[in-house]
């Protein structure tokens, strides 16, 4: 299959721990400015993905490709990052006793040490960014607030808002819904909506409410392996899926 055009190519892709193998010849591609929906069981290899996708963990065989040509595998984390591939992951790590706004400057790309970025006198460039995030991220208003005193969803938003303050290219996210009140999931939704204009996004998700929702191309992976791939209800109406996962 071409590469041209995606934003991430997977193609058999394993790797053993202990000699079990925990992704098992997977491959997926993502083209770019898609979103994609990942599902699974627990233990279905979907952590384990995202460590390979950001150079955490090596693969013992396998391609795996970033924006059509760089290849992963010759990459530390550190460089996959710099690269532009953001990941988000689930338990929220928001500087608390900082604002909102201080937490979003602190994140933009570009070397700095927290002294400077907080001092330092703010480009107009700078503050069109932070300006924009805000505003997808819905924390607005929430500007000057301290991150201790979000709501738990709003935490999660500033987190994402913090990744694109680093401008990615393709954003990984990490079961966003997880312990969020039924409105702050739809909401999410939409702003991965929005973020998805203008970026490439992978989320990992349990929540089939949240997936329907977010209304992309749903990967099933179980064993390490692609099980089930297509629309929602295609996926979701496929027995072999009903039977590792849906079904239970
Ligand atoms: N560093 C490791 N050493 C040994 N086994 C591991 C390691 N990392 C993952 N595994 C195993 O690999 C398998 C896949 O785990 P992984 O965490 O990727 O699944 P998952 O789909 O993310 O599950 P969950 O939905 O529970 O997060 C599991 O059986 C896990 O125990």
């Amino acid at each position: 299959m071409s590469k041209s055009g995606t934003i991430l190519y997977l193609d058999g892709v394993s790797v053993a721990f202990d000699g079990f193998r925990a992704i098992n010849k997977l491959s997926l591609v993502l083209d770019r400015g898609e979103m994609r929906a990942i599902i699974g069981p627990n233990g279905a290899g979907k952590t384990t993905m995202m460590d390979i996708v950001t150079g955490k963990t090596r693969p013992d065989e396998g391609e795996v490709f970033f924006d059509g040509q760089v290849d992963l595998t010759r990459h530390d984390e550190a460089e996959i990052a710099m690269m532009g591939i953001g990941r988000k992951f689930q338990k929220p790590t928001v500087f608390d006793s900082h604002t909102v706004e201080d937490n979003l400057v602190l994140s933009l790309n570009g070397p700095r040490s927290i002294f400077p970025a907080l001092f330092h006198r703010r480009s107009a460039e700078e503050a069109r960014r932070i300006d924009d995030i805000l505003g997808v991220t819905r924390l607005g208003d929430k500007r000057g607030a301290l991150a201790a005193n979000l709501s738990h969803g709003q935490k999660q938003w500033l987190e994402i808002g913090m990744l694109l303050a680093q401008d990615p290219k393709l954003l990984l996210v990490d079961e966003p819904v997880a312990g969020m009140t039924d409105a702050e999931t739809e909401e999410t939704a939409r702003l991965l909506k929005d973020i998805n204009q203008t970026h490439s996004i992978i989320v990992v998700e349990h929540d089939m409410h949240f997936v329907r929702e977010l209304g992309v191309k749903v990967t099933c992976l179980h064993e390490g392996a692609v099980l089930s791939e297509g629309t929602l209800d295609f996926v979701s109406s496929d027995e072999r899926v009903m039977e590792v996962y849906l079904g239970r």
